[in-house]
């Protein structure tokens, strides 16, 4: 972009344009002196370096100037300039990278790539690989409640499908156990049979059970931490231990009309950290009005694939996700933080594989649920329809 020029110019124009980016978003201090005229205070750009593949600026807020006008303002950044930006930082200090070119479009899933990688993480999340090509991975007692959504095709049930099965690779059954929920009843059948699986349900009043099943635990634990005071169920002692529990709805959208369900879940995503108990939602249409607000303040990271539109990827708090063209690709909020990372691509049979090892006979498996057809109306879910209508909104 930059490169045909001497350094010094190449920095000055690049702040230059920069400085537009936060005339154009509005982002400076405004005041008028004594004779009316007005008077602006800009970030002030500490450092501008121009490499290869891209330009990096650091940049800092006047004091007083609202950390929300970047977070809202992240999308002048991609007018000014184009797709390929990151920008990460919070309340002051802010890093913003202008790459010139797109990132890799596929990174094929192999778990002897990642084990290394993810050694140190008790509960690992593999997100996929950032534009540098570095695997990035949290641990989920961290951050520990997820809210995947794209439209479909966009890769969300991959990303659950590699999630699941990197959790299961890693993790004894003793450590870990498995709570699916799929209201689609297309994603999650490979996990049938696998020992760390507990409940792989899709009737609502299954996912009902299931979820007071989880409740009953979460109240157990909570004794347990009182009984020996401490503050996290990893603290108990080793004969106390407990399994991490992971809950997975897929498409939970369709639940939305349960409020004894949302319930469930606004308590779980509330309390669950401290007593190793975590939720993964996914939803087709991240809109407004379906999701509750208690349950997205309460989810720390959002996966925003390709959804249809600035109001979706609003709700995601994933800018940019309305423009994504590639499958697989997707923008990860974490707490404010932004990254541009490619999930990796586990196909179907490939996880079937990988998941052989794990499985067990289906009269050894201990599902606390037994899946059982639909009998009368009340054990009638909800369709997609039912939930949307037409493509009205
Ligand atoms: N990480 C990836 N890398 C490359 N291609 C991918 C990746 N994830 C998904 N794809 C491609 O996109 C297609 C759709 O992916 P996927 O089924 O995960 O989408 P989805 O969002 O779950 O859609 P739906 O809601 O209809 O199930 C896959 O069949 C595959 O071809």
């Amino acid at each position: 972009m930059f490169s045909n020029i001497k350094p010094f110019i190449n920095k000055m124009n690049a702040k230059t344009i920069l400085k537009r980016a936060f005339d154009a978003g509005q982002i400076y201090l405004s005041a008028r002196n004594n004779g009316g005229k007005e008077l602006r205070r800009y970030p002030k750009i500490h450092n501008v370096d121009i490499n290869q593949d891209f330009t990096r600026f650091v940049f800092t807020l006047p004091i007083g100037l609202d950390p929300k006008e970047i977070s809202k303002k992240g999308f002048v950044f991609k007018q000014v300039f184009g797709p390929h930006i990151e920008l990460t930082g919070e309340i002051k200090k802010y890093t913003l990278e202008v790459y010139k070119m797109g990132m890799e479009i596929s990174f094929k899933y192999n778990f002897e790539e990642i084990r290394n990688v993810i050694n140190p993480g008790k509960l690992p999340i593999v997100c996929g690989k950032n534009r540098h090509g570095q695997i990035i991975w949290y641990d989920m007692r961290d951050l520990p409640h997820i809210l995947i959504g794209g439209a479909t095709g966009s890769g969300k049930s991959t990303q659950l499908r590699q999630l699941l099965t990197t959790l299961i690779i890693k993790l004894k059954p003793s450590e870990l156990e498995l709570y699916l929920a799929d209201c689609k009843k297309a994603e999650f059948h490979i996990f049938r049979n696998i020992e760390h699986v507990k409940g792989n349900v899709v009737l609502t009043k299954d996912i009902k059970k299931m979820l007071d099943h989880i409740s009953t635990q979460m109240d157990e634990r909570s004794n347990l931490l009182d009984v020996f005071g401490v503050a996290h169920i990893d603290d108990l002692p080793q004969d106390q231990k407990k399994p991490y529990i992971v809950l997975c709805i897929d498409e939970f959208v369709m639940l939305r009309k349960e409020a004894n369900i949302m319930e469930k879940l606004i308590e779980l995503t509330a309390l669950g950290r401290a007593l190793g108990i975590f939720v993964i939602l996914s939803m087709q249409r991240p809109v407004k009005d379906v999701l509750d607000t208690t349950i997205r303040s309460n989810l720390n990271v959002a996966m925003g694939f390709k959804v249809r539109d600035k109001i979706e990827s609003r709700v995601m708090n994933t800018p940019g996700s309305e423009d994504i063209t590639v499958p697989g690709r997707f923008f990860m909020d974490t707490n404010g933080d932004m990254t541009e990372i490619q999930s990796p691509f586990l196909e179907l049979e490939d996880a079937k594989k990988l998941l052989e090892p794990f499985k067990v006979a289906p009269q050894d498996v201990k599902e606390v649920f037994e899946e059982e057809p639909p009998q009368n109306d009340d054990t009638k879910q909800l369709t997609y329809d039912d939930v949307f209508g037409d493509d009205d909104r």
